[in-house]
């Protein structure tokens, strides 16, 4: 088996602000190899962004990371040509330029996020191309007409002269993903991508992100509120709440097995075929505290397994069996809670 492409250990990012330090993530560890997908989910708040802007090198004061590694696994400053890890909290803001767009690409929510209304799309993927790449403008067009037609727009030869608002959002969303694999990265990191899209747009970006996936080779990590999204596309599942793991396995043992209490009340909050939502229905309770929070589970007050144990200490993210890890002291090993839903 292939070594790791990232591997993420005890991660925290913090904000320091006037009120005192939100802890937006709490020791975070993972790892993730090529081809694979993590999907991260949790409700609002639970520190899923910060984790990945982590990762990019984009987190900005107040915020700072007090403790962790970020291992990533390039060939970008080797001597010899040979693949090393690099620890991304090492970077400095100048280094980081040649491993963020080359080597980790990102996809946010809204693809205006990522496209400048004021410029074609041939001038936006072209410059990016030649930029990583190193390439003539005209063999930089080649690729760029190319992937454009993998991504499945129509007239790509064409078209990628065309303004991003003469596009649909479902097109705008997959010329994003062209530029985001223009650069062959090894991890994508997708931020909600199909959120704002229509849910027949968003099952086919979801296939043809799966596809682009495998041909590339790419590790992914996709961030979602959305559970039949993580069902869809991830191999294995990280849950978060109040900028912790609350469990981490491979997506069938999260559908089949959920084991922590908070899992298991988002597997119930999970809205029938007939309902017309499709987020997560809230669960009951205030959200958790990130502002200097107590050092217990974030859950705690929410939990209806919570004892008095849980009052004392915080549990560690603990390995049930192979690859299953749980953060909890009362684990739920028999039947889901709260009953089918
Ligand atoms: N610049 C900042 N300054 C202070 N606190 C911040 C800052 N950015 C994020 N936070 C806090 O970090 C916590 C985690 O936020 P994050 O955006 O990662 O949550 P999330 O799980 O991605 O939520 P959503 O699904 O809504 O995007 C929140 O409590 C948020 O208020």
């Amino acid at each position: 088996m292939s070594e790791p492409v990232l591997i993420v250990e005890n991660l925290k990012t913090y904000f320091d602000i006037a009120e005192g330090t939100v802890k937006a993530v709490n020791g975070v560890s993972f790892t993730l190899n090529p081809n694979e997908s993590l999907g991260v989910v949790g409700e609002t708040g639970s520190g899923k962004s910060v984790t990945m802007k982590t990762i990019m090198g984009l987190i900005k004061k107040p915020g700072y990371i007090p403790e962790g590694r970020i291992l990533f696994l390039t060939d970008e400053f080797s001597k010899d040509g040979k693949k090393e890890y690099v620890d991304l909290t090492k970077l400095t803001p100048q280094q980081f330029t040649r491993i963020r767009g080359r080597h980790i690409a990102m996809i946010f929510q809204d693809p205006m996020t990522s496209l400048n209304p004021m410029y074609t799309v041939a001038d936006q993927m072209i410059e990016t191309i030649m930029y990583h790449q190193n390439v003539s403008e005209l063999e930089a067009r080649k690729r760029a007409v190319e992937l454009l037609r993998k991504v499945g727009i129509p007239n790509a030869d064409k078209r990628i002269d065309d303004y991003p608002f003469q596009f649909s959002g479902g097109q705008r969303q997959r010329i994003v993903i062209a530029i985001g694999l223009s650069c062959n990265p090894e991890l994508l990191i997708a931020d909600e991508p199909t959120t704002a899209l229509d849910v027949t747009i968003q099952a086919q970006i979801l296939e043809l992100m799966k596809d682009l996936q495998n041909e590339f080779n790419t590790a992914m990590i996709y961030i979602t509120h959305d559970l039949s999204v993580v069902a869809e596309i991830a191999d294995k599942v990280m849950v978060m709440y109040g900028g912790n793991q609350m469990e981490v396995a491979d997506v069938n043992t999260i559908f089949e097995k959920p084991t922590h209490p908070y899992t298991n009340m988002l597997l119930n909050c999970i809205p029938r075929h007939d309902a017309k939502k499709d987020e997560l229905e809230p669960i009951p309770g205030q959200p958790p505290i990130m502002l200097d929070p107590p050092d217990l589970c974030p859950f705690l007050p929410r939990c209806p397994m919570a004892t008095e144990k849980c009052r004392k200490a915080k549990p560690d993210l603990n390995e049930l069996e192979p690859g299953h890890f749980v953060r909890c002291w009362n684990p739920v090993l028999d039947a889901k809670m709260g009953g089918d839903k």
